[in-house]
């Protein structure tokens, strides 16, 4: 990992808290403070226009390294599913409009499912999630792009993701966004079900990190 002016800390480019909280984590082992832009009230909101993944986390990141003048890294992610053609994809965070709660997001990618189902379009089959019956109502991916932007490097960029499944019903109270809704046959649970320690080896943030640090171990080879 890159050294910052500070030592031992990194800027992380985002104000969502649940990936803030997740970074914090992953990044302890290292002895590295991760800090989210909470800590720096006077960067502005960024527009995330790019078609991309990978265009939304590059701008973050360089807009934020660029702004405080050292080393930022910035994860765009999101959830896409099959039935839905990927969506809702780089719009997962404003999928039910500007502005909008992860509940409301939740509430709009179940409709949109249920709306498929009742027309006959899913090949719907049941699961159990620690013994309550699910509806598994498509395949679906979470996706994390991260950029780590060096104002002195060229950008590293790397992409994780995480397979599963979305369901009729949310379950689980750990954390955040589409969790309650992700499916993993593999473990019979949704990711909101598992102790962040638990996501943080199997998630597509953490398998991004990971490339990302491989990357990094390589240039410095
Ligand atoms: O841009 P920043 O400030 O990082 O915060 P954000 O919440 O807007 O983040 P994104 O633009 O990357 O949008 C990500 C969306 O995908 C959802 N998401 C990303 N990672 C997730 C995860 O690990 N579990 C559940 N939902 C996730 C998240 O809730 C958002 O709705
Ligand atoms: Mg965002």
């Amino acid at each position: 990992m890159p050294q910052t002016p500070k030592n031992k800390e990194l800027v992380i480019a985002t104000k969502n808290a649940g990936k803030a909280r997740e970074f914090a984590l992953l990044f302890e082992p290292f002895g590295i403070v991760a800090r989210c832009l909470n800590d720096y009230p006077q960067i502005p909101d960024i527009p995330e226009e790019g078609e991309t993944f990978a265009d939304n986390a590059l701008t973050k990141a360089k807009t934020v390294a660029e702004l405080l003048g050292v080393p930022a890294l910035a994860d765009d992610s999101g959830l896409c599913v099959d039935a839905l053609d990927g969506r809702p994809g780089v719009y997962s965070a404003r999928y039910a409009g500007p502005g909008a709660k992860d509940a409301d997001n939740n509430a709009k990618l179940l409709r949109e499912l249920e709306l498929l189902a009742e027309a006959g379009r899913l090949a719907v089959e049941s699961a159990a999630a620690d013994g309550r019956e699910v509806r598994l109502l498509s395949p679906a991916r979470f996706v994390c792009s991260l950029a780590l932007y060096d104002p002195h490097s060229p950008p590293v960029q790397v992409e994780g993701q995480c397979e599963g499944f979305v369901i009729d019903t949310l379950i689980g109270e750990n954390g955040f966004g589409y969790d309650p809704l992700f499916y993993m046959a593999e473990f019979g649970q949704t990711m909101a079900q598992l102790p962040m320690t638990r996501k943080n080896e199997i998630s597509h943030r953490s398998r991004a990190l990971a490339k990302l640090q491989e990357l990094l171990r390589e240039s410095e080879a």
